[in-house]
């Protein structure tokens, strides 16, 4: 990123589909997972933990469909939730997140992507793909914890409306404000959840003060 200007944080404060955590418990839960003290173990499990919480934020506009029960009391009018429900790990850090999700909402299908980004030329590449024939889905959420340079999120996106899906959400743990401009002006049509914001990208491309590499500390591979 040597030489590339970078949008400040203020500059990306106000894009319209920009959801930002304010929650306290994933305040709480950030600073566990950015500190270099944290263990494989730990980190993993927090990174599921974050998925989960964010889930909460990213499918607070999720249609109903009515659906009438019998409690012990009564017939009553509740609810479930209408269409399917898709979720998409960009591999291979994007598996935990996609844990936590998967603990919320239960009924989903995954659909794996493997991108790997290139950490000469930050391209990202693809390298496996285990999406469905079959598209039929309200919504189809794209999870990985870092939004860097972007062109991981953006290819993953262009990949899920190429397969026909027209509701997409991106939900990642830590932006970097360059990388959220990139994917907001690339999909203006997407909701990206994310649990923090930081500061900016070093020369190789790492989120600063961010976590370090999110595949590397979850799966213990230094
Ligand atoms: O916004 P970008 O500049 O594209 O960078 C972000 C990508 O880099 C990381 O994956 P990585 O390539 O390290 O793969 P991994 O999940 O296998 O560690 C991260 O999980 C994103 O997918
Ligand atoms: O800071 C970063 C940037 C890309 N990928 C990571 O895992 N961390
Ligand atoms: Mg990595």
């Amino acid at each position: 990123m040597q030489g590339i200007p970078q949008p400040g944080r203020t500059e990306v404060l106000q894009l319209p589909r920009v959801h930002i955590s304010r929650h306290p418990v994933m305040a709480h839960k950030m600073t566990l997972l950015r500190n270099k003290e944290t263990p494989t173990s730990q980190f993993y499990r927090l990174v599921k933990e974050i998925g989960s919480l964010i889930a909460y934020e990213a499918t607070a506009g999720l249609a109903l469909r009515e659906k009438t029960i019998e409690t012990p009391l009564e017939q009553m009018q509740g609810y479930k939730l209408a269409g399917g429900i898709g979720i998409t790990p960009i591999l291979r850090a994007g598996l935990g997140l996609a844990e936590g999700f998967r603990e919320v909402l239960h009924d989903v299908q995954i659909w794996h992507l493997g991108l790997r980004r290139d950490e000469r030329t930050l391209q990202a590449l693809e390298y496996y793909n285990r999406l469905p024939h079959k598209v039929d889905l309200q919504i189809c959420y794209a999870v990985d914890p870092m939004l860097a340079t972007g062109g991981s999120a953006i290819d993953a996106v262009n990949i899920l409306k190429a397969k026909g899906i027209k509701r997409i959400s991106f939900v990642c743990i830590i932006a970097a404000p360059y990388g959220l401009l990139k994917l907001s002006e690339a999909h203006p049509d997407i909701d990206i959840y994310i649990a923090a914001l930081d500061e900016r990208l070093n020369d190789q491309g790492y989120i600063v003060p961010g976590l370090g590499d999110a595949g590397d500390r979850q799966f213990g591979t230094f």
